[in-house]
């Protein structure tokens, strides 16, 4: 039986480059559906299921959908058949979410779940906010929630690990830290 691998925390602290990295045949990631646009670098199917609202809302009130989430005015949410399928095939998967997403997924596959948190400071947010393309007000929102949440020690505190990406920290040792996380959190069985 595979585990799911969480990344979550703060807008721009590294998650999706470290998913991209950890990805691999024997790793896949699990994508989750959103109603936001696609980034000029974000391709349909591989990073997100880009939905309009409507499709997105249908999606929910068939219970395709586990969990949903809104965010910064847009919608997210984890394809119950992604996290089945993922659960029941014999690989560890990644994926990326919010805190709902971790307790809603830890509530209900518990011993299958270990959430990795991936923190950068404020300074290091703001930075790459910045250099990704994006309206001022849509960074300004999202260093205000990391601020107010994201950074806070009640939002860390569902994670089996705290991994801080600073800028600064050269990126191959975060990719190290985050595998010996995955191999030391191995089950025994
Ligand atoms: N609960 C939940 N959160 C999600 C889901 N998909 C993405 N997220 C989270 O939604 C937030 C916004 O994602 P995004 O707009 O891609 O911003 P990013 O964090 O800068 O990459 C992030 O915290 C994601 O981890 C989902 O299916 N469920
Ligand atoms: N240790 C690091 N030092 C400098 N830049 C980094 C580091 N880790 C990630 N980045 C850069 O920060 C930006 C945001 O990373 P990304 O993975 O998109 O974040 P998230 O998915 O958490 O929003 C990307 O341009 C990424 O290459």
């Amino acid at each position: 039986m595979g585990r799911i691998i969480v990344l979550y925390g703060p807008s721009a602290s590294g998650k999706t480059e470290i998913q991209r990295q950890l990805t691999a045949p024997g790793f896949p990631r699990i994508i989750t559906a959103t109603t936001r646009p696609a980034r000029a670098n974000e391709i349909d199917g591989v990073h997100y299921l880009f939905l309009d609202k409507e499709s997105f809302r249908e999606k929910m009130t068939c219970g395709e959908l586990i969990e949903w989430t809104e965010y910064n005015g847009e919608w997210y949410g984890t394809l119950r058949s992604s996290i089945e399928e993922a659960i029941a095939g014999p690989v560890d998967a990644s994926i990326i979410l919010d805190l709902a997403g971790v307790l809603a997924l830890k509530e209900r596959y518990t011993e299958h779940i270990l959430a990795v948190y991936i923190g950068a400071n404020l300074a290091s947010l703001t930075r790459r906010l910045v250099e990704r393309d994006g309206d001022a007000a849509e960074r300004a929102n999202r260093l205000r929630k990391a601020r107010k949440q994201e950074l806070t020690e009640a939002y860390m505190q569902p994670a089996d690990a705290v991994l801080w990406n600073n800028d600064g920290t050269d990126f191959a040792e975060t990719l190290k830290r985050v595998r010996e996380i995955i191999a030391s959190h191995r089950r025994e069985t």
